[in-house]
């Protein structure tokens, strides 16, 4: 695999490349894969072209890390600072390159815990992986909720084609009803559900369109979410576009209904894959 440091829209960003041509970019800023493009060419995760890119801002697509917080779920910053914040780079292995995050003065203004995060994405021929590993560098337990963000480029998302999910509890945060997943979600409204999720992979296809995503994630994260924002809170969303919604579906590898505590010393991993099958 190649890696070079690249000027991703202003912003530090690594460059990762197979001898097939499987390609990813990582953003410095949040440690944010920003895309991934198997050896066809095609491009499988949305960046919204009115993404916030000044190193400061939560980048509006890709995967954002959620850590140590997801959403509202907590006192922190929405989604936890991870995503605000540079990482460094740490290592790079054959298939992988991995970013780190430590505690220290400015993560310290946010929350006051020693940690250290790091990030690995793992590029092999038509998959990435994602990988968050977390360890306690302090004396005292510290609780976290966390979730790999996932933006997913949809041709259409009407027409998307989501199957695994059946039968699963979820969680209508929209509606705020509790209940079980009944048939494969249609999107064009406002989406946004909690999933205990299924042992197995999801897949997502679209309706007239070749190929598909098999999406899987570790057990460590029991919860999957899925969200859309449709048109209406989309046009509240002001790095997103219109029909910036009809381009992307947000399906999240998380651990968030019950926060993990962490004792000192303790290591938690959790990680999502995709999987391209043309
Ligand atoms: O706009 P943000 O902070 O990136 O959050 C986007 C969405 O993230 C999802 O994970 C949540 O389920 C939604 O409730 C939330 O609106």
């Amino acid at each position: 695999m190649s890696v070079r440091w690249i000027d991703f829209h202003g912003q530090p960003a690594m460059a990762l490349r197979l001898p097939h041509g499987d390609r990813a970019v990582v953003l410095q800023h949040g440690a944010q894969l920003v895309s991934w493009c198997s050896a066809d060419g095609v491009e499988h995760l949305y960046v919204s072209p009115r993404a916030m890119l000044d190193g400061q801002s939560a980048v509006r697509g890709g995967v954002p890390v959620c850590f140590p917080q997801f959403n509202q779920r907590g006192p922190l910053l929405k989604h936890g600072f991870a995503r605000h914040l540079p990482w460094r780079l740490r290592a790079v292995r054959d298939d992988a390159v991995t970013l780190g995050l430590a505690h220290g003065p400015v993560t310290a203004a946010f929350w006051p815990h020693a940690f250290d995060a790091q990030l690995t994405v793992q590029l092999t021929p038509n998959a990435v992986r994602a990988s968050l590993r977390a360890e306690n560098k302090g004396d005292v337990p510290w609780p976290f909720t966390t979730a790999l963000h996932t933006y997913l480029r949809m041709a259409d998302v009407r027409q998307a084609e989501l199957t695994g999910l059946e039968g699963a509890s979820q969680w209508d945060a929209v509606l705020d009803v509790h209940g079980v997943s009944q048939g494969a979600p249609r999107f064009g409204a406002e989406f946004d559900r909690v999933y205990q999720a299924p042992g197995g992979p999801l897949t997502l296809s679209e309706a007239g369109q070749p190929g598909r995503l098999a999406i899987s994630q570790s057990a460590s994260c029991p919860q999957t979410v899925v969200w859309n924002p449709g048109a209406t809170l989309c046009g509240r969303l002001a790095d997103l576009p219109a029909d910036g919604w009809q381009q992307m579906l947000c399906i999240e590898a998380g651990c968030i209904d019950e926060a993990v505590v962490l004792p000192p010393a303790a290591v938690w991993e959790g990680w999502q894959q995709l999987a391209w099958t043309a």
